[in-house]
């Protein structure tokens, strides 16, 4: 099916779609994150170079500080000391360090100490109390050693200023070049840090001058400068250049807690070095400035994309919704949601294909039309024929299995297609099913009611061996169905065809009979048997087709019911009957009464009231004088309805007949049930009644019809004797070939104007109704 291949194909192409969307978004995804971890990557590094390119010039800017403030405490020592060599001890400390220029805050005191260890001169402090430096280590190195460089102790309480000091001491020498003392600048060890800027080292940044020794000369962390202490030098610098390599912070636990980022720089002409730190906080903090940011964007990035990605799915899923409900309103009948004829031709072709291939089994195709729905669409309305259509379809798709189909193929006509692996017999097995689903009573509007089916069906292959010609041939079996009687199944013969065609061909010709004015009304005399007068005619419908000839009723007339043809054709023959009935009134001068049959289909349409009584009033035909000649079956067909139509139909004045009494059920309740004016016994049953046996039958239905209050007509009187037998049992009126044929109204005025003794037999007129 082209429908079902174009939607498999948009299917697919929605999924190729969604998939696509789907993947594009999320690469679209892992692509904004991918670059935001490497800008942030990109970021970081960028950061901690600049850190570490800052911290470099820190250090470098730190260094020449620190030479600076160490080579003027050098530089003070040095001329202390000469000044106190060439004055042989006796230099004025007061005045040479006001001319050494030794004005620094930083400076604590000067002092010299003698080869013992006292204290000799000082810039300050109590010279009365003597304090001697002998176990200082600035005084035993010096004595140890006749070197005369600068020593750098490790800071100590002064005992002479009793603050903590950095003590720088050089050796004094006596002309001998023996040890004559030191001489000792003190200074604060803070002086060494005053240069600390948080702009760039932050809060917690550190600034510190360590000896080799493992001591720190001067540590300052943020605003505040810290106690001296050891720590092990050479794990510090490779821990220092470890971190300096990876770029990554180091954490001095005998410090405190804080990692920092560090850069180291040795002292050349000191054994010193010296370090400048930031904390790492301080530099994530900035990253994390950072990265907020980036995180922020690609948030948003994020949100956007994967609204993108909604919106698009959402989009592509309503496409593909409304693709498949474009797919289902084209394959399915919205009122029953069945599958349509579209769906069942690709089904059946489907099924084709694959029994061809196993060449085992046969398949059934159905068609199956509702019985008299028409009738239920006409009277109870189209949205109750629409329920039962519903819940026909419903039962009808429970009897079928899965791999079969039941199909509605517009109307009140569905086909089911089925594999039957017994072939008719499986066949004939749905069909009874289907039927019997059928059967059961409906509730449509309130009401119960009954529906029958007529299934024609037709085999693969051996009916037709493509779908046309199985959707034709069962078309045509159901047709017989329909003619043999309704409610059952009938399959298709070959011989079915012939009368298909010949069938089909007549239904053509009668759609076109009406306005080609090949129809014609024959008028049978009713003859008043007591006084063998007519008294009246019934009106018998022929067809004269150009080339067929003269075509019976019967083999007209159902089709004619079948097709909804008779309804037009009906209330042309009534139109008819009573403008020539009018014609035969007003050329003879005297009552005539016309009967003319009724369908049962035009009985149950409310028209048909309509119909009689516009034909009435426009020949001007009184109502009396019009006779409707109802079978049996049509009465019984929906006896409410017929009830109520007969009831409409008695109002107008109008004679109602009940045709063919005798051989149908002939129930006495109908007699009383229905306003009925007049029993017709049909003529088969007055010719097959011979002998007294007969007679008393035919006697006991004249006196039965007597008893109710109507007329008796014996139908297809053909001999003297049944004319005299009826006369001597008291039947009223007669018809027959013996008494007069049907004939063309031309011939029928003649008859009229021939026999003898004519006078008007009918019942008086009703007031008004002149003639
Ligand atoms: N709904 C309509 N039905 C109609 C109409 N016109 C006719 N019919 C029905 O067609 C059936 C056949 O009718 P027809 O072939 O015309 O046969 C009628 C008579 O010709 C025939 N008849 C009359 N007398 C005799 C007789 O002595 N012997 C004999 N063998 N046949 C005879 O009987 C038919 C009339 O029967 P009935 O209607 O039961 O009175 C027939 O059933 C018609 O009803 C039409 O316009 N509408």
């Amino acid at each position: 099916m082209i429908v079902g291949a174009n939607a498999r194909s948009f299917q697919r192409n929605s999924l190729i779609l969604l998939c696509t969307i789907i993947g594009f978004s999320l690469a679209l995804l892992v692509a904004i994150w991918l670059t935001i971890h490497a800008h942030l990557l990109r970021e970081r590094e960028r950061t901690m170079l600049a850190t570490f390119a800052g911290l470099d010039k820190i250090v470098r800017t730190y260094e020449k500080q620190t030479l600076l403030s160490l080579r003027q405490f050098d530089q003070v020592s040095k001329f202390l000391k000469y000044e106190y060599e060439q004055s042989n001890g006796s230099v004025d400390l007061g005045r040479t360090v006001q001319r050494a220029v030794l004005a620094s805050d930083a400076v604590i005191l000067a002092s010299i100490a003698n080869e013992h260890g006292d204290i000799v001169a000082a810039t300050a402090g109590n010279a009365s109390k003597p304090v001697n430096i002998r176990d200082r280590e600035h005084f035993r190195v010096h004595l140890g050693t006749n070197s005369d460089r600068l020593f750098i102790s490790a800071p100590v309480i002064g005992r002479v200023s009793g603050e903590e000091t950095l003590n720088m001491s050089r050796r004094l020498n006596h002309a001998d070049g023996s040890f004559a003392g030191v001489v000792v600048v003190s200074v604060k060890p803070s002086v060494l840090t005053d240069s600390y800027n948080e702009t760039d080292l932050g809060r917690e940044g550190m600034l510190s001058v360590l000896g080799k020794d493992g001591i720190y000369r001067a540590l300052r962390i943020g605003a505040a400068n810290r106690r001296s202490m050891k720590i092990d030098f050479d794990r510090f610098v490779a821990a220092q250049q470890d971190a300096a390599r990876r770029s990554a912070a180091l954490t001095l636990p005998e410090l405190d807690p804080v990692s920092r980022y560090s850069v180291m720089l040795n002292l050349k002409e000191y054994p010193l070095a010296i370090s400048a730190a930031i904390p790492e906080a301080d530099v994530m903090r900035q990253i994390g400035h950072e990265a907020d940011s980036e995180y922020r964007w690609g948030l948003l990035a994020s949100a956007l994309t994967l609204l993108f990605m909604l919106v698009a799915i959402t989009l592509a899923l309503k496409l593909n919704s409304r693709q498949r409900m474009m797919e289902r309103l084209a394959t399915h009948d919205r009122l029953t949601a069945l599958p349509n004829r579209s769906l069942l031709n690709s089904h059946l072709a489907r099924m084709i294909e694959r029994t061809e291939l196993r060449q085992e089994q046969a398949i059934a195709v159905m068609f199956i039309d509702l019985d008299r729905f028409k009738e239920v669409n006409d009277t109870l309305g189209h949205a109750a024929g629409d329920e039962l259509l519903s819940e026909a379809s419903r039962r009808l798709r429970r009897v079928v299995r899965d791999a079969d189909l039941v199909a509605r193929l517009g109307g009140d006509e569905f086909s089911a297609v089925a594999l039957c692996s017994h072939g008719r017999e499986s066949a004939s097995a749905l069909a009874e099913k289907l039927l019997a689903a059928l059967a059961a009573p409906f509730s449509v509007a309130g009401q119960e009611m009954f529906i029958s089916a007529s299934i024609g069906i037709s085999l693969f292959p051996s009916d037709g061996r493509d779908r046309e010609e199985l959707f034709k041939n069962a078309d045509t079996a159901m047709y017989q169905a329909k003619a043999a009687g309704r409610n059952r199944y009938a399959f298709f013969t070959p011989e079915m065809s012939m009368e298909m065609k010949a069938h089909l061909s007549v239904e053509q010709a009668l759609r076109r009979a009406l306005e080609r004015h090949e129809f014609e009304v024959h008028y049978q005399p009713r003859i008043d048997l007591r006084s063998m007068q007519i008294v009246g005619m019934e009106a018998l419908l022929r067809w004269n087709h150009p080339e067929l000839g003269r075509v019976p009723p019967m083999q007209f007339i159902p089709i004619a019911e079948e097709r909804g043809l008779i309804e037009p054709i009906g209330r042309w023959v009534l139109q008819e009957a009573c403008a020539r009935t009018r014609y035969f009134i007003d050329r003879f001068g005297r009552p005539l009464r016309v009967s003319v049959n009724i369908s049962a289909c035009q009985l149950q349409r409310f028209s048909l009231v309509g119909d009689v009584r516009a034909a009435l009033d426009a020949a001007g035909l009184p109502h009396g004088l019009l006779e409707l000649e109802l079978t049996e079956s049509a009465l019984v067909n929906d006896m409410e309805l017929s009830a109520r139509m007969l009831a409409q139909i008695k109002k107008l004045g109008i004679q109602i007949a009940l045709d063919d009494f005798g051989t149908g059920y002939s129930g006495l309740a109908y007699l009383q049930r229905f306003p009925i004016d007049v029993l017709k016994l049909d003529r088969s049953f007055i010719n097959q009644q011979e002998g007294a046996e007969s007679r008393k039958v035919i006697e006991a239905f004249i006196r039965l019809a007597h008893v109710l209050d109507l007329k008796v007509v014996a139908e297809g009187i053909e001999t003297a004797d049944t004319t005299s037998m009826l006369k001597g049992l008291g039947c009223d009126e007669g018809q027959g070939y013996f008494l007069g044929k049907p004939m063309p109204a031309a011939e029928f005025e003649r008859f009229l104007m021939q026999t003898p003794g004519l006078r008007c037999a009918a019942p008086a007129l009703a007031h008004g109704e002149a003639l």
